[in-house]
């Protein structure tokens, strides 16, 4: 394997992780034609240098730049125990403490994952080596144990696989409790019990005929260990519950489906895949909106997954080429929070960088350029203010939908170190090998390290990474790894690209990455527009709200702008008696709260421009200014009612035209999953409301006030 290093650190759980995202890859089985075990030469481990970084990152084949992090990986030789003893047996002896946890095996068709997760009666799985300590813990501490083991396919049919032949489970959630029913629970003694039923669920399982559904060739499986107190019965329910989920495996549904039937039921699985690893990866990133309700899986899994639960990704990894193996670690990766924080260190020091070379810029001061470097042109440092799109519009697209893992194998960047010393000399150095402290950073790694703050009396390092036309740059050349969650795939209620997109997401990062090296050259015909990183970092920063403001407090202009962007839009959407905004208009007001990083000026344009149209600002006549405070009261009128919607108890709710009992409940459970549901009125179509019940009710509340 070509590890470049593979170190234990950090190989357990720490108490301020929500979510751990460790890879395995798999070892070569007996049966196998070729089953002489040989190096694996197509995915490298790395290590990026330094004390800040706790993760690893993967690449895969030989040439690509790509790289993804994940917290650990486990290599071919190291055994289901290991992986145990180190990841799976902290999160028993939480259970016992109350913790919910959920462990998830993800990847390719054939990549381990059932092994990992069931084993065989000689090798056991991870779940058998749990049942052993979840029997012995619990005659310890005076608790019981007891199963569940079920089945979802791609229609999302969820069947018991311990009592086969029932009708598919269904899923309620009562008093903030998701319940099952229809799955049966066996309480669990010894290890051999276990073994019996659970082996045996699993031989039946791909025989048994299911009642009133044809059943699935591939689906996930899902095995929950509930501890219960001694005396407490089933109806008080659990202290605690661990569930050990065998996904299935990701297939790109093109390659391999043979019909249609095939190619709608890989897709669903696929979307099912890509609904849990996006729910993951919301509780990760500490997202306002987790989309739970997006599959059955989600939604079974809800109370496992949220709260202070713990989850562990396990990504399976094929040990030979897999392009899908590829897909699935780029889905996995994105939950990993060693890459956010990474990226979020080198985000804040690029801003800050760009902060000192702004005022370096202001103070006008006569620079020295020493022989050995180059004075950076003044259109260089103009763009590194501005946003370049600079790749091939499918790249974009990709990168919308997927994180900018993807994204940086188009970027070949070059690091440019702007050396500002106490006699205001400016030194550009170009040599990538080795940082401003002189560590050595690993050739293939982009990592920017230095977290000491600007010092005048010593040297002042300014990373920025430039893209520029040099033919040293190639594809393999440093990358940047980024956690950034894109318009487009936004977790959170309004951006949401749900599950649908998936394939389309697939297809495009296939594109994004196949693409790879005719970016680079592309790029590198850019010249100067590369420097786009800097506000490229801070657009990475607009989904993260804790990276929103600045060291010392305050908030940046990017964030100001979006803030005034997202009002914009909030009257646009909630006044539709006013006058629309064409098309174009609203797309130029996306683009605000997306794209724009700095204060320019077409901001201001967009916005002039759009209240020009809309003939406001400037009212004529009486009967405009009568329109236009008129328009500002229903504004009002409708943030306090969506206020009162996101805040009232069930009885208050109760109160308002259309909602009863049904509906006030729901409201609670969608305030639970978010804290602010209602963001505008259209959101109340989510509680079944067609529009013009949602306009009759507001018709009756602006009636009332005058009654
Ligand atoms: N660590 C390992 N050592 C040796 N053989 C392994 C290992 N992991 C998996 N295998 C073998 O690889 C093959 C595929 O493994 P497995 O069935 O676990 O994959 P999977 O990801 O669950 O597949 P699917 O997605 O089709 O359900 C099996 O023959 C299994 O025995």
């Amino acid at each position: 394997m070509a590890s470049k290093l593979h170190d234990n650190a950090g190989s357990t759980l720490t108490p301020a992780r929500k979510v751990r995202v460790v890879a395995k890859l798999r070892g070569i089985s007996r049966h196998e034609p070729d089953s002489e075990p040989k190096p694996n030469s197509w995915i490298s481990v790395n290590k990026p240098q330094g004390e800040s970084f706790e993760g690893v990152t993967l690449s895969f084949g030989e040439q690509s730049s790509s790289r993804y992090w994940m917290d650990y990986c486990y290599e071919e030789h190291e055994e289901n125990e290991l992986i145990y003893t180190r990841e799976i047996k902290p999160l028993i002896s939480a259970a016992f403490e109350g913790q919910n946890s959920t462990v998830i095996a993800c990847g390719a068709r054939g990549s381990g994952k059932t092994h990992l997760i069931q084993g065989s009666a000689e090798k056991p799985g991870l779940t058998m080596l749990a049942i052993a300590e979840f029997i012995s813990l619990a005659e310890k501490n005076g608790k019981s144990i007891s199963v569940s083991f079920y089945e979802v396919d791609h229609q999302d049919h969820a069947v018991d696989l311990l009592n086969p032949g029932q009708s598919p489970i269904l899923v309620c959630e009562d008093r903030g409790r998701i319940q099952f029913k229809g799955l049966s629970q066996i309480p669990v003694k010894s290890v051999a019990e276990f073994q019996n039923f659970y082996f045996g669920a699993c031989s039946t399982q791909k025989t048994i005929p299911r009642k009133g559904f044809e059943r699935a060739s591939r689906s996930h499986m899902g095995l929950i260990v509930y501890v219960f107190s001694q005396n407490a019965s089933v109806e008080n329910g659990p202290v605690s519950k661990m569930s050990f989920v065998d996904l299935a495996g990701y297939e790109d549904a093109r390659k391999k489906s043979s019909d249609a039937i095939c190619f709608a039921e890989t897709n669903k699985i696929n979307k099912s895949i890509y609904a849990l690893l996006s729910v993951s990866h919301a509780l990760s990133s500490n997202e306002s909106r987790v989309p739970y309700r997006e599959s059955k899986l989600t939604r079974m899994l809800q109370d496992s997954l949220r709260g202070t639960s713990r989850i562990l990704i396990v990504a399976c990894l094929n040990p030979s080429f897999c392009q899908d193996t590829v897909y699935m670690v780029n889905l996995a990766s994105r939950s990993c929070q060693s890459i956010q924080k990474t990226f979020l260190d080198s985000t804040k020091k690029i801003s800050s960088s760009a902060n000192q070379i702004k005022t370096y810029q202001k103070s006008q001061i006569t620079k020295s350029v020493s022989t050995t470097t180059k004075k950076i042109p003044a259109s260089v440092s103009y763009q590194s203010e501005k946003k370049v799109v600079a790749a091939p519009k499918s790249a974009i697209k990709a990168r919308k939908l997927f994180d900018e893992a993807s994204k940086s194998t188009a970027r070949a960047k070059k690091e440019i170190r702007m050396v500002q010393n106490s006699s205001e000399t400016l030194l550009v150095n170009q040599d990538n090998s080795l940082d401003i402290t002189g560590n050595k950073v690993e050739s293939n790694t982009k990592v920017v390290k230095d977290n000491s703050p600007p010092n005048v009396s010593k040297n002042v390092k300014c990373d920025l990474m430039a893209e520029n036309g040099d033919s040293s740059l190639d594809t393999s050349s440093e990358v940047e790894i980024y956690p950034i969650e894109e318009k487009g795939i936004s977790l959170n209620g309004e951006d949401h690209q749900d599950a649908s997109n998936f394939s389309e997401a697939v297809e495009l990062v296939r594109e994004d990455l196949n693409m790879n090296k005719e970016n680079s050259l592309m790029l590198n015909e850019q010249g100067e527009q590369a420097l786009a990183i800097v506000p490229e970092g801070q657009s990475i920063n607009k989904e993260n709200k804790s990276s929103m403001a600045y060291e010392d407090g305050s908030t940046p202009i990017s964030s100001q702008l979006r803030d005034l962007s997202n009002r914009l839009k909030l009257l646009y959407s909630s006044t539709p008696l006013s006058v629309q905004i064409p098309e174009k208009e609203c797309s130029s007001l996306d683009s605000i709260s997306v794209d724009i990083m700095e204060p320019k000026t077409p901001v201001v344009d967009q916005i002039t421009r759009a209240n020009d149209r809309r003939d406001i600002m400037n009212p004529k006549s009486p009967w405009e200014t009568f329109s236009v405070h008129n328009s500002g009261v229903k504004n009002n009128l409708v943030e306090e009612y969506l206020r009162f919607l996101n805040s009232a108890n069930k009885e208050e709710l109760k109160k308002l035209k259309g909602i009863g009992e049904k509906r006030a409940t729901y409201i609670l459970e969608l305030r639970e999953e978010s804290p602010e549901p209602f963001k505008s009125l259209d959101d109340l179509k989510d509680i079944g409301l067609s529009a013009k019940q949602i306009k009759g009710m507001m018709k009756k509340e602006v009636g009332e006030l005058f009654n």
